[in-house]
């Protein structure tokens, strides 16, 4: 395979212009845009973020959280996932190459990974110095759910963002990285693969260029290591809401966010994620 076959132009001695293999450009052009995404469709900046981190809840505001009944909890963090999963849509709707997806494989990405890229974000959200997360204007800590009445998922969820938090990882790292989340061609239901696992090939590209320029290509596989955790999470989380649902159908059935019900409802077809 001759050097412009594999996307490199020859040096041309007449021109001073040395040409880079394209796929370098497109790789640096692929990050910047993802990262642009990202930092577009985040409802919170770093650095408010940062300004914020020593808010924490008073005793009677976390009393007055575990006061909440079981279904009333849930339904409030049913909202909040459901606002979470619509802006990692706009996320992906904006990465090139995701959006040239058929329509199917753009909703089974969605579908299987919005939770996991969600998760990913409220690692963000994370002080690892008192171990809080940033909920309804101020940082919480694992007590604040008592009344979801599922103490192991919020604890894993807690030591999932703990752990990740703790990589310190940059905006554009954690940009590049939920773009590798999504874009996943294992995922269930997808028509075309190939196609898919094109479009994650170079999104493995630009995290690992990312990684080498920021002199941290350790934190790769420590990154890797994370997925696995993940998946677990969120399986975790449809074995409590079959078990919530069993409890509270009518809560489920009349108060949960439609899209949450076809993301994380058993088998329902997804109406509101088309992504046109
Ligand atoms: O876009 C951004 O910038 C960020 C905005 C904020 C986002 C964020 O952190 N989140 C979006 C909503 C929220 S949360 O803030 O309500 C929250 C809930 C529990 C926690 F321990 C911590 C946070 C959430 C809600 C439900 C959930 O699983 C489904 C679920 C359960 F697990 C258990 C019971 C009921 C339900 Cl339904 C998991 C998470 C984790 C991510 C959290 C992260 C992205």
């Amino acid at each position: 395979m001759s050097g412009s076959e594999m996307g490199f132009r020859s040096f041309d001695p007449e021109s001073s212009f040395f040409s880079y293999p394209t796929s370098h450009l497109h790789i640096e052009e692929l990050s910047a845009s993802i990262v642009r995404s990202h930092r577009e469709t985040t409802q919170y900046r770093p650095e408010e973020l940062q300004a914020l981190r020593w808010k924490v809840f008073s005793r009677e505001e976390i009393h007055a959280y575990q006061s909440k009944s079981v279904d009333e909890m849930w339904q409030h963090c049913a909202v909040r996932l459901t606002d979470a999963v619509q802006y990692v849509v706009e996320f992906a709707k904006r990465i090139p190459g995701f959006r040239q997806l058929c329509q199917n494989d753009q909703i089974a990405l969605l579908k299987s990974g919005s939770m996991e890229v969600v998760l990913v974000r409220m690692s963000r959200m994370f002080n690892t110095e008192n171990n809080t997360v940033f909920f309804d204007g101020k940082f919480a800590g694992t007590e604040l759910f008592k009344s979801l009445a599922c103490g192991d998922l919020i604890a894993a969820v807690f030591d999932f963002a703990h752990n990740l938090c703790a990589l310190r990882l940059t905006e554009q790292q954690m940009a590049v990285f939920t773009a590798l989340v999504l874009i996943n061609a294992d995922r269930p239901c997808l028509e075309d693969r190939e196609r898919v696992q094109k479009v994650r090939r170079d999104v493995e590209l630009a995290l690992s260029h990312i990684m080498h320029r920021d002199n941290q290509e350790s934190l790769l596989h420590k990154l890797y290591q994370r997925v696995p955790v993940l998946k677990s999470l969120c399986a975790l989380h449809i074995e409590k809401l079959r078990w919530f649902r069993q409890l509270y159908p009518l809560t489920v059935h009349s108060l949960f966010p439609p899209l949450y019900k076809e993301l994380f409802g058993s088998d329902t077809d997804i109406q509101s994620l088309t992504t046109h």
